[in-house]
């Protein structure tokens, strides 16, 4: 492990990691406004970013003194691989000085004829830390054979074959920390402090908190869900007169 991963790997250990990301069409979109998301994610403790696209990742290492984990989320036609999917989105983010750079690292057909090895073979060459984006426990352990810094759980729920739960996938991220030598990330839909103590109890690395924090609108959905449910329960129990 080069000397930088190992730095990057230290400021993140046993810490929060906030994603902010709002694509196009979501009522943040604008790097400007995800500078602002992480500064405030650096006020209140965390110590690193997710952050999706080059302008997104370029904005916030100007705003915030945190590693920043950069994806670049792109459809491809006929590929269901959307996270860092080739060889053109690292090198968008290597350009926007990204200091981790996160990819879907399942098995799942890449575009253009990319393949897995050819990702981890090119940021390796690079010299930046990667994160691999596993869905299920298989996916982790070749991750790690294939020498990359670190995996998370992102994509667990989000493949066509891993299980599909509201929560977070604990037993994923516990089975991955035990087999593995290397650190294991927690993410995806942690939307509970609580959850993040779980997660670092079943020995999560780091954990990746990302909508819970990051898009008011889920978050608003989730309070507003309340008052329609309430709003129901009392018009059933109206009596007519
Ligand atoms: C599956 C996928 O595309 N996950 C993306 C990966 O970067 C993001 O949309 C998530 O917000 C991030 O993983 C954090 O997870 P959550 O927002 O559930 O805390």
């Amino acid at each position: 492990m080069g000397t930088l991963t190992a730095t990057i790997l230290e400021r993140i250990h046993g810490g929060l990691i906030v994603s902010c990301q709002a694509l196009p069409g979501e009522p943040l979109h604008g790097a400007d406004i995800m500078a602002r998301m992480a500064a405030a994610a650096e006020e209140g403790g965390a110590v690193g970013i997710r952050a999706n696209g080059a302008a997104d990742a370029r904005a916030i290492k100007q705003a915030v003194a945190l590693p920043v984990i950069g994806i670049v989320k792109r459809d491809y036609p006929g590929s269901e691989v959307y996270i860092t999917p080739t060889l053109r989105e690292i090198d968008e983010l290597l350009e926007a000085g990204a200091d981790m750079i996160a990819f879907d690292a399942t098995r799942q057909i890449r575009p253009e004829h990319c393949t897995l090895e050819q990702i981890t073979a090119y940021l390796k060459q690079a010299g930046v830390s990667s994160m691999a984006d596993i869905s299920i426990l298989e996916e982790a352990v070749y991750a790690e054979s294939l020498g990359v810094s670190c995996v998370s759980t992102t994509l667990s729920g989000y493949t066509a074959y891993s299980v599909k739960q509201e929560g977070p996938d604990l037993e994923l991220l516990q089975a991955a920390a035990e087999r593995l030598s290397i650190p294991v990330i927690a993410e995806g839909r942690i939307s509970q402090p609580a959850e993040v103590e779980a997660a670092l109890d079943l020995g999560a690395y780091a954990v990746v908190v990302g909508s819970a924090i990051t898009r008011p609108q889920l978050i608003t959905e989730r309070f507003a869900a309340v008052t329609r449910k309430v709003r129901m329960r009392n018009n059933g129990n109206e009596r007519p007169n």
